[in-house]
């Protein structure tokens, strides 16, 4: 598991080895880390370290002391280093002094002194840096064409929630120290490549966790010796109409490819459904269905009296229930129908349907937003982006980064409810249930969306997605056992 520490836990933690520590270690633990990765940045880019040329930006804080003394061991290594000093009065005196005692070059940050870097550390401004650049930073930022390599974080961008409301840096690297921060999990675009410098601080268990692959790969359901088509868990779906079967055909699509266990459909697009995946058993209604471990409701059923009806009934049920879509149009008009529901219930909004649970979007805190709905309401909630977020009643965060936008197309959504509900019915807890199906489902997208190779990707659909699922399964259980 990969833990995100808010800003204020990292400090917390720095503070007792800051007080037991010389001035200055944590400072150059951090930036000789920093000077490593950038050396190796180089090399790869260039060929070569000594001779290249790099160029600092440096704030006011400490985030530039780490940024001046990077540029010091850099010199060492025999890097022609300038620093570009935003407020030249408040660098960072030691750092700055070990700079120009290495060589290098300390000059007021002026977009007409840039030069021609091969590469830019980004120490404007690290954890305390709150909102946009700065006219002078931005200035200066957007005249870059080499790549970035951000100190810590990327420097207007909130750290605590990756929000992003005016001028900021976008780094190829981020080189963060002692902990990962939400930032590097909530604003891939702008972190990049994100590398961890431990320089020994002791955290607790952060409440933002990110599943490795191989771990999803490790407890994916399989069928085992004694298992049959009932022991995996039975899923039932309740999605689809006859002004939308295709979302049925898609949702129970999920959940045929995402385990073994036998698939109920209940609804009026049936003959659709059966069409397309002869295996699931289909009812023409909730009531006649039969026997499940878990429920899928909403993707494309309508937000008619009959669908509400049939919401209800299916809530009534002690039984684990994932609800999207239009069940979650329902659930907006009539919240009292989950609140203090015992069995597990997972919601599954879009950013705009969250707003409509809610009255109000999820940004720009996601993780707060999602919390907060997810306690509030007793039930857990995953909600959908690039990096999805899956929270239980408890506070606990599951985040999945999905490494690219290629999901962002009409029926991936029932797709994934179809796979999380699946995995539901196999016993997996519904944010665990989320946080493994939108692994899964995010490397089927990509697949789908590279043919299976390593290139460029091109757009992609939703049977395409649901095609690539068991592949993208085999993937996660082969990491799991490498
Ligand atoms: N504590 C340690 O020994 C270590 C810290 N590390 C590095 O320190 C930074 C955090 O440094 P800090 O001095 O708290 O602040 P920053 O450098 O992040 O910010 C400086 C200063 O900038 C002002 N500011 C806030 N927002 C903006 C903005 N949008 N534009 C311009 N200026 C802004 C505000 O006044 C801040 O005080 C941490 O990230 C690490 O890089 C080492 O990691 C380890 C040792
Ligand atoms: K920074």
């Amino acid at each position: 598991m990969r833990r995100y520490y808010p800003c204020e836990q990292v400090r917390a933690a720095e503070a007792p080895l800051l007080a037991a520590l010389p001035e200055g270690t944590l400072m150059r633990r951090a930036a000789f880390g920093l000077a490593r990765v950038a050396a190796t940045e180089l090399r790869a880019r260039t060929g070569s370290v000594a001779g290249r040329r790099v160029s600092l930006l440096v704030g006011s804080g400490d985030n530039g002391g780490d940024a001046l003394w990077a540029g010091a061991f850099l010199r060492r290594r025999g890097v022609a280093v300038t620093a570009l000093l935003l407020d030249p009065e408040r660098a960072h005196r030691a750092g700055a002094a070990a700079l120009r005692t290495a060589g290098g070059r300390l000059v007021p940050a002026d977009p007409g002194r840039i030069g021609d870097p091969d590469l830019v550390l980004d120490g404007i401004v690290g954890i305390s840096g709150r909102g946009p650049l700065r006219p002078a930073a931005a200035t200066v930022v957007e005249q870059i064409t080499a790549p970035i390599v951000a100190v810590d974080t990327p420097s207007g961008v909130d750290p605590d929630t990756g929000a992003v409301d005016g001028p900021a840096v976008t780094a190829a690297v981020t080189v963060t120290f002692g902990a990962y921060k939400p930032v590097h999990v909530l604003a891939p675009a702008r972190c990049g490549r994100v590398e961890l410098v431990d320089i020994g601080l002791e955290l607790p268990p952060s409440h933002l966790v990110a599943a490795e692959p191989a771990e999803i790969g490790a407890i994916w359901p399989v069928p085992g010796a004694d298992d049959d088509k009932y022991s995996q868990g039975v899923v039932g779906i309740v999605a689809g109409s006859a002004r939308f079967p295709g979302a049925g055909v898609l949702c129970a699509g999920g959940a045929v490819a995402a385990t073994s266990g036998m698939v109920r459909y209940a609804g009026s697009a049936a003959p659709v459904v059966l069409a397309r995946f002869p295996e699931v058993v289909a009812a023409p209604s909730f009531a006649e269905a039969g026997r499940v471990q878990a429920w899928v409701f909403g993707p494309g059923g309508g937000t008619d009296h009959q669908a509400a009806d049939t919401l209800r009934e299916v809530l009534a049920t002690d039984l684990p229930v994932l609800i999207d879509a239009d069940g979650l149009t329902l659930l907006s008009r009539q919240p009292e129908l989950v609140r203090g529901r015992d069995a597990p219930t997972l919601l599954t909004p879009h950013a705009g349907e969250f707003a409509r649970l809610t009255g109000r979007r999820p940004e720009p805190d996601r993780v707060t937003a999602v919390r907060a709905l997810a306690a509030d309401w007793g039930v857990h909630v995953l909600l959908k982006g690039r990096s999805t977020l899956i929270a239980n009643p408890d506070g606990h965060v599951f985040v999945n980064e999905a490494g690219g936008s290629w999901a962002a197309t009409a029926g991936a959504g029932d797709v994934l409810s179809g796979m999380i509900g699946a995995l539901m019915s196999a016993g997996m807890a519904p944010d665990l249930a989320g946080a493994a199906g939108a692994r899964a489902h995010a490397v089927a997208a990509d697949t789908a969306a590279r043919g299976g190779a390593d290139g460029a990707g091109a757009p992609t659909s939703a049977s395409a997605i649901l095609d690539r699922v068991p592949a993208a399964v085999r993937r996660l259980r082969s990491m799991a056992e490498s």
